[in-house]
């Protein structure tokens, strides 16, 4: 008891001016965190009220899907961590708890800035025009939100870190002339940097004519350039030719893809010689075609590449598309280390895929029968079907789809494949045949078919073909692979090898 004693009383008062001042702090340092929270929640909830009401046409749009991973990476981890701060019990908020392990991170940021330095290189797009958030002028896909000048340098970093040195040079310019003193969050003397390094860098790559340059490894160059200070000659960049050798190898018409990807075909330039037709196609009085013939569209004539069109209804799309999306993991390809063989997450191939094979559901069965009925291969040695969905400015260079690295398969080769477009995009995203020198628009439904191979079994090295970047939209593209051993009796050799 207190009022017994005045001494105690005293002691009383004590407290209360301890405590007094003390709960004052408390309240301050909550209010604190509490406004802090306060205004990321207006900011946020702002975003994602306007994000909501047009959700369709923000996601398709690559600076809106870099704003939102960042948004995520950065003012939500944030907020996670007011949150933990406001709550020191160490007992999480609920509503945030299981959230956090599905936050996009750092790499995400970078991964998307990379995406779309590709949108711009692929379709020699302007830097200004990016970062005003208009990737797509005439079809009028505008962003929610411009690039900021920080973000601009971020972008800039990110085509240095990946080796594109004419975009870095182009974005730090362009950072540095919206730069304004007190404003940003990074140094005016760091832009410069990266640009005098971007602009030696690129002017050493023009010199050896390097057209698809960020595809080569250009780490020993700039070492180079850093240390000496000199100017450089072509041969000093690349001490190893061999690099340029494999890439000319594997990449040997890189300008064609990219004229291809912006929707031209080397019929163009070639003139009226080849004649290509569309048709109706029953494989031979198949009986589940006689009455619903499938449309086809020859796209090119030797290597033979079709299109056949409505292969597969809207609904059933859905239905793949819904047993695939928890499925999906990044693609991964096989790689040939000095002392192991391993599998690895394919950095070159931004989507996400998964396999799925007849027993997933009644749709993915049915689809294999037709694809026998329209191609007239048997489905005995095929592989799952691949759905895969891209990621921003997703793209996979121009490759044969045959795996060398698997020829002991025992079913053979892939000696067809039968590529279905799940999704339209709504501009890029096409397939590029780059020696062939045509690209296939993905339609929804519709589906190109051509074989890797010749009669013979040789590969046929006419059918390289890559995905264009993808700039607006969100596309979904679905491979069947056929094996060789299967066909033995529908596609034989013939007498003369060639
Ligand atoms: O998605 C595309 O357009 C092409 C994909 C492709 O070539 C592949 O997955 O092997
Ligand atoms: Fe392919």
């Amino acid at each position: 008891e207190w009022f017994s004693s005045m001494e105690q009383i005293i002691d009383l008062v004590r407290h209360e001016s301890l405590l007094a001042p003390t709960l004052q702090n408390y309240i301050k340092a909550k209010m604190e965190i509490l406004l802090k929270l306060k205004t990321y929640g207006d900011e946020l909830s702002e975003i994602a009220d306007k994000v909501s009401a047009n959700k369709e046409e923000y996601i398709i749009h690559p600076i809106n899907q870099y704003h939102l991973i960042k948004r995520f990476a950065t003012q939500w981890t944030e907020v996670n961590q007011l949150l933990d701060r406001f709550n020191r019990t160490g007992k999480k908020t609920d509503f945030i708890k299981n959230a956090t392990r599905l936050f996009p991170k750092e790499e995400d940021i970078k991964g998307s800035a990379e995406g779309i330095l590709r949108i711009q290189d692929t379709y020699n797009l302007n830097t200004s025009d990016i970062a005003e958030g208009n990737i797509s002028g005439e079809k009028g896909h505008n962003s929610l939100k411009k690039l900021t000048t920080d973000e601009c340098y971020h972008i800039g970093k990110a085509a240095f870190n990946g080796g594109l040195y004419d975009p870095c040079t182009h974005w730090m310019q362009f950072s540095l002339q919206r730069f304004e003193e007190g404003k940003q969050n990074f140094s005016k003397a760091h832009a410069e940097e990266y640009l005098q390094l971007c602009k030696m860098v690129s002017i050493c790559l023009h010199r050896i004519q390097a057209v698809k340059y960020r595809l080569l490894n250009l780490k020993d160059c700039y070492i180079h350039i850093q240390h000496t200070k000199i100017t450089v000659v072509p041969e000093q960049c690349f001490p190893q030719n061999k690099v340029i050798e494999k890439l000319h190898h594997y990449y040997s018409t890189p300008t064609e893809l990219l004229v291809l990807c912006i929707g031209e075909t080397r019929a163009i330039h070639i003139g009226a010689t080849i004649k290509l037709h569309c048709y109706l196609h029953t494989n031979n009085g198949n009986p589940w075609l006689m009455f619903n013939p499938v449309k086809v569209e020859e796209l090119w004539d030797s290597p033979h590449i079709v299109q056949f069109y409505d292969v597969i209804t809207s609904a059933e799309v859905d239905k793949i598309k819904k047993l695939a999306k928890p499925r999906l993991f990044r693609a991964i390809h096989f790689e040939d280390k000095e002392d192991s063989e391993v599998f690895q997450k394919a950095a070159y191939r931004i989507t996400k895929v998964s396999w799925l094979n007849d027993t997933s559901g009644p749709v993915i069965a049915k689809l294999t029968r037709r694809i026998s009925e329209i191609t007239g291969l048997s489905m005995n040695t095929t592989e799952e079907l691949q759905v895969a969905n891209y990621g921003v400015g997703g793209e996979y260079p121009p490759h044969l789809d045959v795996a060398s690295r698997m020829y002991d398969h025992p079913d053979g080769e892939r000696i067809a494949t039968f590529l279905i477009y799940l999704s339209e995009v709504e501009e890029g995203g096409g397939t590029a045949f780059v020696r062939a020198g045509v690209a296939a628009k993905p339609i929804k439904g519709s589906a190109v078919f051509w074989y890797n191979m010749y009669p013979s079994g040789d590969i046929d090295i006419r059918t390289f073909h890559g995905a264009c970047p993808v700039i607006i939209g969100n596309k979904w593209a679905s491979n069947k692979w056929i094996r060789e051993l299967g066909e033995s009796f529908h596609r034989q050799c013939k007498l003369d090898r060639n």
